[in-house]
């Protein structure tokens, strides 16, 4: 049995914990109690995916209920079809429609799809509440339930309105993901190696050795792996909130990448987000090495790393039909660029060494996606 693990992300006046562990949706009314509070005589607001609410909306009631509380459930589709206008503007009706206040927290279940959408209502809602995340997908653990970027998508791509806004709390119940499709644990998965990429070479070595334990979802190594995760993702975002000394950047690694090819792939099944920036990464670091940043080993071990657990490692595995020139036309809608032309990319210098890198031409990343696509 693993203790649960508290990480602080330390932002002023809206900092906030993270708790990590075993059975805490069974707590939820003692962990969260103080954005409970306003509903000793209305019932708590809950968004869930409605997966997540299936496995593990019962585990909340019964906890509530002991408590004295009652919930009331709003149901989101899986899928990243969710977080559109259409899907914001049902979500904002309902909690307008309930009377949410500034000052009450709105509870979201699910995974990263849920927990920018409702991060994004609650940004906007009256001009702001306060909101609670209770990830239930490894990637929601790791990365999306932390650090306040929320979002919808748009038809020009991925995340394109959105508003910085933290949570007051986040309980990743490891137990969520007992019922969690092998396939989405992998691709979460692939933000857990991002954190060793980036900036822990000791972490990527761990990973390497001990991957296979975590994709089994056995306590020890998972906590080990998520708590980790979120540490390097609490510093990184006490240290640039809004992403805008360049710190905060570099979780972005294989995302532009990956954006390209999750818009070229309709934002759907075929290309899940995690898997996108598995192979994304895998291109940041091929990319690398052709600039002669890493080795061509170093290349291929940081590929190995990801294909070993299953996760796609080569594009020419999506059998897209487009060009090199049609990935970047994509990627001119990425959030880094510039009003110059000019689109930063995070690259590598080594194992655990990211950067982001300003001279970078877009028809020389064209050129390279030919070759790899060939
Ligand atoms: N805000 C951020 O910092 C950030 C970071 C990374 C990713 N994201 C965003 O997160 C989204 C991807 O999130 P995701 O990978 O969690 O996907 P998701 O939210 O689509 O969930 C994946 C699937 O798992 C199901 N599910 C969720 N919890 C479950 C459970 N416990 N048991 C069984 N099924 C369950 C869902 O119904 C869904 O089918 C993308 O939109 C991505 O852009 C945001
Ligand atoms: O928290 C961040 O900062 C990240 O970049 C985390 C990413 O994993 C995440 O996918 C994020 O939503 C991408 O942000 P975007 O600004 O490129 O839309
Ligand atoms: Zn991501």
């Amino acid at each position: 049995m693993t203790l649960a693990e508290t990480i602080r992300v330390e932002l002023g006046g809206r900092s906030y914990d993270v708790i990590v562990g075993a059975g805490l949706l069974d707590q939820i009314a003692d962990l969260a109690g103080p954005f409970l509070k306003s509903y000793a005589t209305r019932p708590v607001p809950i968004v869930a995916d409605v997966n997540a609410r299936d496995h593990h909306g019962p585990r909340i009631e019964a906890s509530l209920a002991k408590a004295g509380f009652e919930a009331v459930w709003y149901d989101v589709p899986s899928g990243e079809a969710s977080k559109s206008w259409s899907g914001l503007e049902k979500l904002t009706d309902w909690l307008l429609s309930l009377g949410v206040t500034r000052s009450d927290h709105v509870f979201a279940l699910g995974g990263g799809v849920v927990g920018d959408l409702v991060g994004f209502a609650c940004a906007i809602l009256k001009r702001g509440c306060g909101f609670v995340q209770l990830p239930t997908t490894l990637l929601s653990q790791v990365d999306s339930s932390v650090g306040g970027k929320t979002a919808i998508n748009t038809a020009a791509g991925k995340n394109m309105i959105g508003a910085f806004h933290q949570p007051s709390l986040v309980l990743a119940d490891m137990d969520t993901l007992t019922t969690l499709p092998d396939r989405e644990m992998r691709a979460g998965y692939a933000e857990v190696i991002k954190y060793g990429l980036l900036g822990d070479r000791e972490f990527f070595d761990w990973l390497e050795a001990n991957g296979a334990q975590v994709l089994t979802r056995a306590h020890k190594p998972l906590q080990h792996a998520i708590a980790t995760s979120i540490r390097a993702k609490a510093r990184i975002v006490s240290e640039d909130e809004r992403e805008t000394s360049g710190a905060r950047a570099l979780l972005n690694l294989g995302h532009t990448f990956g954006h390209a090819l999750e818009a070229e792939t309709g934002f759907s099944d075929r290309l899940l987000h995690g898997e996108a920036v598995a192979l994304g990464m895998v291109l940041a670091a091929r990319f690398s090495a052709r600039r002669g940043e890493i080795s061509r080993d170093d290349a291929a071990r940081a590929a190995q790393a990801i294909g070993t657990t299953g996760l796609p490692s080569q594009i020419n595995q999506l059998g897209l039909t487009c060009d090199g020139a049609r990935l970047v036309d994509h990627m001119r809608h990425d959030k880094k660029m510039e009003g110059t032309g000019t689109l930063p990319f995070l690259l590598l210098k080594g194992l655990g060494e990211a950067y982001m890198a300003r001279d970078v031409a877009l028809d020389d990343v064209a050129e390279f996606l030919d070759e790899e696509l060939a």
